[in-house]
């Protein structure tokens, strides 16, 4: 029976690529009868079946109904996609398991009945749904955006809670926390009852002679004021009356809430205050993550750096992510300034920059988690003898310009996000330029450096023998300063744009004068490449190329 199940996933998922990619351009890896052999982009899976699937901007077309027959699926996310359709009723009899269902950013339409105890999150804004929102039965979603489409009724109770935002962008909507949908009909009543026709007004001018309309309207004009005088002082009464007694209560609530605070014992507060610190911070695509859950995770060691170690966790619903466990030597203070480098990091969205789901700043841990990079890292690629590691694969000389390409393109990125002072990665070094399912780079773990203590010590270089002679000479370095750049040798200057330029300068220069490239072909590039690395690993700073002028260069090679 399992078998047959395992085997219905597969065709599922099969059914969803023939619509979704039709050219076989994305899900090119979607090939054979198991989805849970490693190779399928974008699945998760745990004992042989179908938990997860993630495949956000990957420009996929068609209907997502096939998935909705995934039975174990936990996690769905399909967001900045073009797919179309609607979506079936989702109920606890097909997806029972269903945790996150996140599609927004598409062209669904339709109307939205989801009646699911299990999940957590559901997003989809931006799409093009309509009919009203009482379908949505969601009693433990926490995190909920149906803003921008085109929906209309009334909120209902359940959906009441959150706020405004996750609603705006419909026109038809209201009710709390949108403007109550009474309010809008008795408005347009007013309108109609203020404005009057024309030809109304026109007949009652006509229906009495202006003799009696002058005396009428002065008796009526009379008691209309008095009326209104006697209205205007019973409302001042009544609202006095309700100020004396709502500032009455304040008074009385605020000093048994500072009598109960004084209470409390002191490690009762510090107790608090530590629970506080240990929760995880979550980002975007993160939000379900908890550090309990994480905590219990079976986790296994990728690696241990200087800056700390690295684990490859699986959580309980079979997604994988990378946690990176800050050395406390390292990383010893509880700054906000380190709080505020994560939050603009948890923004940074990229394909080719790993994405921080969350992280937490306790006083006694610091993690950081991230997608998990299934390929390993341009340095298990590389150096297989000298770092000890890696799968025995040897790079062709393709793989290595579109790797380099890959790198470039993620330090671009972070280079041009926009921030208060210019963003700089600190660290580039191979063992932080992961390739991801589909074999591309990905830069990881940027902008963590300049929080080390002994940042300079930690700034990278290479153990002596690696980097290979041709790159070095070809950088002009005889000294063994490894990615390192001059400037910040003496150990008095911060890292720069320019000095990350220059580490990607040598780690290109390490890439393309490798021995074990024997492609005779590429004899005219590898020189091409040589100039461009050369380039970035001038001596002065300001000669150096901006990484966007490199990746211009690099994509001439492509
Ligand atoms: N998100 C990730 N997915 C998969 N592997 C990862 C991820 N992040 C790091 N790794 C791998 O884990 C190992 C240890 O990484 P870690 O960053 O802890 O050390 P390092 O890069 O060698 O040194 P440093 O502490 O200076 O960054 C490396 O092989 C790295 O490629």
């Amino acid at each position: 029976h399992e078998h047959a199940l395992r085997g219905r996933d597969a065709h599922l998922l099969l059914y969803f690529k023939a619509s979704a990619d039709p050219c076989n351009a994305v899900l090119r890896s979607w090939e054979g009868h198991d989805p849970c052999s490693g190779s399928w982009i974008g699945v998760t899976c745990y004992r042989s079946r179908v938990v997860g699937l993630r495949l956000d901007h990957a420009s996929l077309t068609g209907s997502v109904t096939p998935l909705f027959g995934l039975t174990r699926l936990r996690v769905l996310s399909l967001r900045r996609n073009n797919l179309t359709g609607s979506l079936p009723h989702l109920t606890t009899l097909n997806n029972p398991r269903l945790r996150r269902l996140s599609l927004s950013h598409n062209k669904l339409r339709g109307t939205l009945n989801v009646s699911l105890p299990s999940l957590v999150s559901l997003r989809v804004e931006h799409n093009q749904f309509s009919g009203g929102v009482e379908g949505l039965r969601l009693p433990n979603v926490s995190d909920f955006n149906v803003s921008s489409n085109q929906l209309s009724g009334q909120v209902t109770d359940l959906l009441s809670k959150f706020p405004a935002s996750a609603f705006e962008g419909n026109q038809g909507l209201c009710g709390s926390p949108l403007p109550g949908c009474g309010e809008v009909s008795r408005l347009s009543d007013d309108t109609t009852a203020v404005s009057p026709s024309p030809a109304s007004l026109q007949s009652a001018t006509d229906s009495s002679s202006p003799r009696s309309s002058t005396k009428v309207g002065f008796t009526a004009l009379l008691a209309i004021g008095i009326s209104d005088l006697l209205v205007i002082a019973i409302g001042l009464v009544v609202i006095v009356g309700m100020y004396l007694w709502l500032r009455k209560k304040l008074i009385t609530s605020l000093n048994g809430a500072a009598a109960s605070i004084r209470e409390l014992e002191p490690d009762q507060l510090q107790r608090e205050e530590k629970e506080k610190d240990r929760s995880l911070i979550c980002f975007e695509g993160g939000e379900d993550l908890r550090l309990d859950c994480l905590l219990k995770s079976s986790a296994e060691v990728l690696g241990k750096g200087l800056s700390g170690s690295t684990y490859r966790a699986v959580l309980e619903d079979g997604i994988i992510v990378a946690v990176k466990r800050l050395s406390a030597v390292q990383f010893p203070s509880h700054c906000k300034a380190f709080d505020r480098q994560m939050h603009l990091i948890g923004r940074v969205r990229h394909p080719r920059v790993v994405s921080l789901r969350a992280y937490c700043n306790a006083h006694e841990e610091k993690l950081l988690v991230y997608d998990f990079m299934p390929n390993g890292s341009l340095l298990s690629l590389l150096h297989l003898s000298c770092a000890g590691e890696g799968s025995g694969r040897t790079l062709d000389w393709i793989s290595r310009k579109q790797i380099l390409m890959g790198a470039a393109e993620g330090i671009a990125f972070i280079h041009a996000f926009p921030a208060r002072s210019p963003l700089v990665h600190a660290n580039i070094k191979p063992s932080n330029i992961l390739i991801d399912e589909q074999g591309n780079a990905c830069i990881a773990e940027w902008g963590i450096m300049r929080f080390a203590s002994n940042f300079h010590q930690a700034m990278p270089h290479y153990p002596s023998g690696c980097l290979s002679d041709g790159a070095m000479f070809a950088a002009g370095t005889t000294t063994r300063l490894g990615y390192r750049a001059p400037e910040l040798v003496n150990g008095k200057e911060q890292p720069t744009q320019e000095s990350d330029v220059y580490s990607f300068g040598m780690v290109l220069l390490e890439v393309v004068t490798d021995k074990e490239i024997d492609d005779a072909e590429s004899e005219g590039e590898v020189m091409g490449m040589v100039k461009i690395g050369m380039m970035c690993t001038a001596e002065c700073p300001e000669e150096r190329p901006k990484a966007n002028q490199v990746v211009r260069m690099l994509s001439d090679f492509l």
